[in-house]
């Protein structure tokens, strides 16, 4: 007797894979987040605040939607910058389609051209012009779209603006043609593959980033060190440690009798109550780890691997 794996040829779902791409403050974030509907990616006015490759899921019926927030593009200084460096151009490679972010005004940069430059050799791709509330004249949007097709790369050439929440639903329009019929990789009602643990770890160099001047946000790393449901209660104990490099700016993230502390704990706390739907009792700590952004070992540790691939 012989038996037989059913194969299932036929599929009534598909997804689509998408590399959310760009300059460093294109607004990635922002339109992860605005195409999620939930906070996952961190958004500050201060560029490459993304250093995860965080993963958006918006599941509309039979179509799954799965989005990569990139790092923004940039020169790579050390072993930190490499790997978001690589982590970017690997999430070209592994998609359906990537969708590039330009601003509305402004010379493309020389790593936007080598980003169009890999778009060339990898699948196809869409242009999105973001910030198009800051236009003043229609014909400045034009001239930009036209200098756009230029490239000859993109499939088509769309405008939003994040802020305003206008242009989302012709984005998820345009995506819907590069789905791939097959199973959802992820639960319908997920939202984000990102562990709660990382989420809380994102709000808190978020907040960071917001309250304090532009040297020390920049080296800090945050580990979630216990995140434990108190039994019976709607109340998640949170412990979290603070790692910056030098002794001068863990006084500087304490601030004056704790108060940047403060501040950032409870901006921070407020959001995770929000997005975990509880109560948080959030306790933070400031260490010094000189170098961890240059070792290897730290960086591993501290959650900066270089993700598998989806599928
Ligand atoms: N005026 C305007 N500002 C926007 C819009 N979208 C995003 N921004 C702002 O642009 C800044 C950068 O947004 P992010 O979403 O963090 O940009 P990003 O591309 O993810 O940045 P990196 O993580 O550094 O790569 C923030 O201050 C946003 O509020 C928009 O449609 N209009």
């Amino acid at each position: 007797m012989s038996t037989t794996t059913p194969v299932q040829e036929h599929y009534d779902t598909s997804s689509v894979f998408v590399a959310v791409i760009g300059r460093p403050n294109v607004g990635k974030s922002s339109l992860t987040n605005l195409l999620v509907g939930e906070k996952v990616a961190i958004v500050t006015s201060k560029p490459q605040t993304t250093r995860t490759r965080i993963t958006g899921v918006i599941t509309r019926g039979p179509l799954q939607y799965v989005l990569l927030d990139t790092p923004g593009v940039h020169k790579a200084h050390n072993k930190l910058g490499k790997r978001m460096d690589k982590t970017a151009s690997d999430s070209i490679a592994d998609v359906d389609v990537s969708m590039m972010l330009f601003e509305p005004y402004g010379a493309l940069n020389e790593s936007e051209m080598a980003l169009v430059e890999a778009l060339h050799r990898s699948g196809p791709a869409i242009a999105v012009i973001n910030k198009t509330d800051l236009v003043k004249d229609p014909a400045d949007l034009e001239a930009r779209k036209a200098e756009l097709k230029a490239l000859g790369v993109f499939d088509a050439i769309y405008t939003i603006s994040v802020r305003n929440k206008e242009g989302s639903e012709e984005l998820f329009d345009a995506l819907s043609r590069y789905a791939v019929e097959g199973p959802h990789y992820f639960d319908d009602d997920a939202y984000t593959d990102m562990p709660e643990k990382e989420l809380v770890a994102e709000v808190i160099r978020e907040k960071a980033l917001l309250f304090m001047r532009d040297e020390i946000p920049h080296g800090i790393a945050v580990v979630v060190e216990r995140f434990k449901e108190r039994p019976g209660t709607d109340l998640i104990d949170i412990d979290v440690n603070i790692y910056c490099e030098r002794e001068s700016h863990k006084g500087m993230v304490i601030g004056k009798g704790g108060a940047m502390l403060k501040k950032i704990a409870s901006a921070a706390r407020a959001d995770c109550e929000e997005f975990l739907g509880c109560r948080v009792n959030l306790q933070c700590w400031v260490k010094v780890k000189s170098d961890w952004r240059d070792n290897e070992f730290l960086l591993n540790n501290f959650g900066f691997k270089q993700n598998p691939s989806n599928r």
